[in-house]
């Protein structure tokens, strides 16, 4: 039984339809790439995972049972994170409160914050400062480890690199890696194709809300007619 399961899904906004007829499977311990131009429709499907997307239609199955129907707070509490694009921190608490916060807000039994800042050393220096003071890499290191300290089995990650110096996205490319050996399921939506390759094993692309393709990080590394075509993006093959 894969982890996430995704048949003939259609997502709207009151009467705008945005999503068409998407597939996709994710399997336990997978780091998946949800790649697309901007607007290509990869929030929205995370809106229809996490159920916030005001309609959504078709199966989607989380460990086998249906989630089409459940509430956001019932889809949370089965163990799916989402880290949205705009980081979602209490700019006024501490880093340490703002952990506390979300640990204690668990559904499940939460991870220790002392693993947390294990993972994001850089935290561990800043667990007495604001969030409104930390910097944009800090903000979204604290984003990721509110929502890991919930000890999620799937984690949706909206768009991380946005905003972030070249060196702060390796910094991040390493606490990824350190997370996903941690056996949490990860789907990453990304433009910075780079970045989403270096840790994915598989990638889905869509386009205008439809599957345009879907295959292994090799099979798409060679694809530089795909990466050029749905994403603008030349991509160093290695
Ligand atoms: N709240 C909304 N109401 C109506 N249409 C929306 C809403 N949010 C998104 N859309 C539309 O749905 C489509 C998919 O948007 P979505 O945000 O999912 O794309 P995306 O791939 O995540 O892009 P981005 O990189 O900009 O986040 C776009 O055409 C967008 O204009």
């Amino acid at each position: 039984m894969s982890l996430l399961e995704f048949e003939n899904v259609n997502g709207f906004y009151g009467n705008s339809h945005v999503l068409f007829d998407l597939d996709m499977t994710v399997e336990q311990n997978e780091v998946v790439a949800l790649l697309g131009r901007n607007g290509a429709g990869k929030t929205t499907t995370f809106r229809a995972i996490t159920g916030t997307i005001p309609r959504r239609e078709g199966r989607i199955e989380y460990r086998g049972e249906s989630i089409a129907r459940k509430s956001v707070e019932a889809i949370s509490n089965s163990g799916i994170k989402l880290v949205p694009e705009e980081r979602r921190i209490f700019p006024t608490l501490t880093v340490q409160e703002n952990l506390v916060v979300a640990r204690d807000a668990a559904s499940g039994t939460p991870r220790d914050i002392e693993e947390m800042y294990e993972i994001f050393s850089v935290l561990d220096d800043l667990r007495e400062n604001r969030g409104q003071n930390l910097s944009g890499g800090e903000q979204q290191m604290l984003s990721i480890a509110r929502a890991l300290v919930q000890n999620p089995d799937l984690l949706l990650l909206d768009e991380p690199t946005e905003g972030l110096a070249p060196v702060i996205v390796e910094d991040l490319t390493e606490i990824l890696e350190d997370i996903v050996s941690r056996d949490v399921t990860v789907i990453i939506a990304e433009q910075n194709v780079e970045f989403a390759l270096s840790l994915s094993e598989r990638a889905y692309i869509i386009e205008s809300g439809e599957n345009a393709w879907d295959g292994t990080i090799e099979e798409l590394r060679d694809r530089e007619d795909l990466l050029e075509q749905y994403l603008s993006v030349g991509v160093a093959s290695d």
